[in-house]
């Protein structure tokens, strides 16, 4: 369960209060997610999520995010936008943390999903990237193969306290991947987090694209390449699973071309995905404080995700 920050009824009716929304019901931590607390809020005029940002997401970062967001909804992509304040404000400070008040979005993420349901989601990140070409603002990936080399050379040795010689296997595919990693292909803001549980679904339709908030200024085709890694395997990394694979990179086509270039870059950038994954949840187990509600994820997922890229073309 991710809930770093604790807000009390009282609070969060003062909150509310700086807003035409309602005045508070009833409102409950959400247990999934890793990076914020989120929290489900309803209230005597509808339901709400309550977010508050912590760890990886800074204040600066925000106002991108709700332009980012602002310019997807208005072309008609799902994206929950956050909701002004009475003064017009998106951004607040509640219980010391930066705060946003964000549209509920229907439907539910999928656990195991169905070769239409790949479909549809490619199809929705095609027509994101879309929309996202004629977005003019953007953000250096603070988590691109710099990044997660340092965060990976930050847990250093502790890395073979999750498996016995991690650190140097690692630190040699990582050393592999950064001089091959592609330095031309077409560049675009990205969504770089667009795993199942941020794709809301009713059935087989697409009903919301949630947690923007490692959103960044990158290789157009790695948003794809993140999201096969995502959703293409089993939440251990152990299987593969070739239709689902095909029927993701196949939706996102028929909204969005790929050229040659992008499409033989896919599984280099693929694996890049992996050791990115790798780094932040390397970091996560080994640093997430005893109390904190939240589940960790395992990194073994990612490394198991990573050989199998390495060892097959999987978007042949
Ligand atoms: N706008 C929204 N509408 C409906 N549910 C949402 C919305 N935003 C978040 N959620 C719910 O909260 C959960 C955690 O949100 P998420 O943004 O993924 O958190 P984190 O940033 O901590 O990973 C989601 O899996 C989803 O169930
Ligand atoms: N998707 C990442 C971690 C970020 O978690 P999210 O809940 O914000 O998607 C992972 O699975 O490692």
């Amino acid at each position: 369960m991710a809930v770093y920050t604790q807000v009390s009824a009282e609070a969060l009716s003062a909150f509310l209060a700086k807003f035409d929304h309602g005045e508070l019901v009833s409102a409950k931590g959400i247990a999934e997610g890793v990076e914020n607390s989120n929290y489900l809020v309803d209230t005597t005029t509808g339901r709400f999520i309550l977010t508050l940002y912590e760890k990886r997401v800074s204040a600066d970062d925000l106002p991108f995010f709700m332009a980012m967001l602002d310019h997807l909804a208005i072309d008609g992509n799902p994206v929950p936008r956050a909701l002004p304040d009475r003064s017009g404000a998106l951004i607040h400070e509640l219980c010391g943390r930066p705060a946003c008040l964000i549209e509920f979005l229907t439907g539910v993420s999928v656990s195991h999903p169905t070769e239409a349901q790949a479909r549809a989601a490619g199809a929705a990140m095609g027509s994101m990237h879309l929309s996202l070409a004629r977005f003019s603002q953007e953000r250096a990936n603070t988590l691109g193969p710099d990044g997660w080399r340092a965060l990976l050379d930050k847990c250093g040795r502790d890395l073979d306290a999750i498996e016995p010689g991690l650190f140097d296997t690692i630190g040699t595919a990582a050393d592999a991947v950064v001089a091959a990693w592609p330095a031309d292909l077409p560049r675009s803001v990205i969504h770089a987090d667009l795993f199942p549980d941020n794709v809301l679904m009713l059935g087989d339709r697409v009903t919301g694209l949630i947690d923007f908030y490692f959103a960044c200024t990158d290789v157009r085709a790695y948003d794809l390449a993140i999201m096969h890694s995502a959703w293409a395997f089993d939440a251990q990394g152990e299987r593969y699973d070739a239709a689902v694979g095909k029927a993701l990179v196949g939706g996102y086509v028929d909204r969005h071309p790929l050229s040659r270039a992008e499409r033989s870059a896919l599984p280099v950038l693929a694996q890049g995905a992996c050791l990115r994954f790798l780094a932040t949840r390397a970091w996560d187990w080994l640093n997430t404080p005893a109390d904190a509600l939240v589940t960790r994820k395992d990194p073994l997922a990612y490394w198991r995700r990573f050989e199998a890229y390495r060892k097959d073309d999987l978007f042949a």
